[in-house]
């Protein structure tokens, strides 16, 4: 491999908050390592709630691209993404490119790297759920990036079997998922800073003591229109539990926050707030007593802090937490949601065994696995017995003061 004064150059390219929060312990430990030259470039895709996490772990971008303009289609902003993607290429010209996940600024850089014969490592490799459209278009966006990478970075053994059925070029290893990585450095924080508890807890001035929270995230461009409407129906019926409070940080899609706003905004136990920084959302997850989402990577954290997930999908390309026991999947149905929440907040042996499993999905080593792998050390590859359940960083009951509570 080619090397830039002796050490190997890494660009990293990412675009969302998700992908952030997951590239960010791998950055930090490529930064760390003295055999590597770590770039970053940031495509936009999500500047604002990028900004956020990327100030949180303190990574400064070598490159940032504008690419998002109101109202762009998929293709237009595939097409951007190439024009702005390509010039940095040129200008870097890395050893390896390295893209995370599924979405389309991920897609691209590995396309562009293709293209330009520059090697791709893939973070978070070989996630199926076998049907294109679901989601769509991540589905389609991981089986690019790993025709196209030649390093696959799976975190499960699952997601490894998956790539090796389809019989890829790349060489593929386990090494968990790097948002365990990320929550549990910021789990750390928020554990052994008693102030920043208190700064973090004084976001949610109208939590009340003794009524457990439902946390609820949903942003799936599958549950757009009839999903989103039946999602509201059942936290409508919820909410009218007298032993319950929901939060919901509203994704800032018009998609989604003019639905959800018209629907729930009249309800004084339902919580509609903007989208948290990562420190603030893993503090509430803690409060949390069952989580109700569509999200990928809740779906990954969640089990580290013992807390029970119902997911509002109809398949997920993360079974190992289902077949763990901690997650189950709802659907949009009203129906099955609230026979869902209503089951973990009444049966108690029940909530007790979805909050205990081990979390399959990760011990907190993936981007220190994936720097040896990219410096040619030899890995231990990741296995589930090793993955470290966090029950000391739960928090069942709320530290917020007293005053701050709502009456
Ligand atoms: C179903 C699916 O296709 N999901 C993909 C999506 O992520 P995913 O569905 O996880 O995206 P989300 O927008 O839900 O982001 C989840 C992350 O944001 C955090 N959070 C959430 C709410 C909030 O207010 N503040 C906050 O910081 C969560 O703790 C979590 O770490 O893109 C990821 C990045 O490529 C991929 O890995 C996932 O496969």
């Amino acid at each position: 491999m080619a090397t830039h004064q002796s050490r190997i150059r890494i660009l990293s390219i990412f675009g969302t908050r998700p992908e952030a929060i997951k590239m960010a312990p791998l950055v930090k430990a490529l930064a760390a390592e003295p055999g590597i030259e770590s770039l970053i470039c940031v495509t936009g895709q999500h500047q604002s709630m990028l900004e956020q996490v990327l100030a949180l772990f303190d990574l400064k971008t070598d490159f940032t691209l504008n690419v998002m303009t109101p109202h762009q289609t998929l293709n237009s902003l595939t097409a951007a993404l190439y024009g702005a993607i390509d010039p940095v290429l040129e200008q870097t010209r890395p050893d390896r490119v390295l893209v995370h996940g599924d979405t389309t600024s991920a897609m691209v850089a590995s396309m562009a790297s293709f293209h330009r014969r520059i090697p791709v490592g893939h973070v978070e490799a070989g996630l199926r759920t076998g049907d294109i459209y679901s989601p769509w278009p991540e589905e389609m966006n991981r089986r690019c990036i790993d025709l196209s990478a030649d390093l696959l970075f799976a975190p499960t053994a699952q997601s490894r079997d998956n790539l090796l059925d389809e019989r890829l070029q790349g060489r593929c290893l386990v090494t968990g998922n790097t948002v365990i990585d990320a929550l549990q450095m910021t789990a750390r924080r928020i554990e052994q800073d008693a102030q920043l508890r208190q700064a973090l807890d004084q976001q949610f001035p109208f939590l009340k003591t003794g009524r457990k929270l439902l946390l609820v995230t949903g942003h799936r461009r599958e549950n757009f229109g009839d999903g989103f409407l039946d999602i509201c129906k059942a936290l409508r019926h919820l909410a009218q539990r007298p032993d319950i409070q929901i939060v919901y940080p509203v994704h800032l899609n018009p998609s989604v926050l003019g639905p959800v706003t018209e629907q729930l905004g009249d309800l004084l136990n339902v919580h509609l707030i903007k989208p948290l920084d990562y420190l603030a959302f893993v503090r509430l997850m803690q409060h949390a007593h069952v989580i109700l989402t569509d999200s990928g990577g809740v779906q990954e954290e969640a089990p580290s802090l013992g807390k029970p997930v119902l997911v509002m999908r109809d398949v997920t390309e993360r079974p190992e937490a289902v077949a763990a026991g901690t997650v189950r999947l709802v659907g949009t149905s009203p129906a099955s949601i609230i026979a869902g929440v209503d089951a973990l907040f009444d049966d108690k042996a029940l909530w007790r065994r979805a909050s205990q499993a081990a979390n399959p999905y990760g011990d907190g080593k993936a981007s220190q696995r994936i720097v040896d792998t990219l410096m040619g050390r030899p890995v231990d590859e990741f296995l589930v017995g090793q993955s470290q359940f966090l029950q000391g960083w739960a928090h069942p009951t709320l530290s917020a003061p007293r005053q701050l509570l709502a009456s």
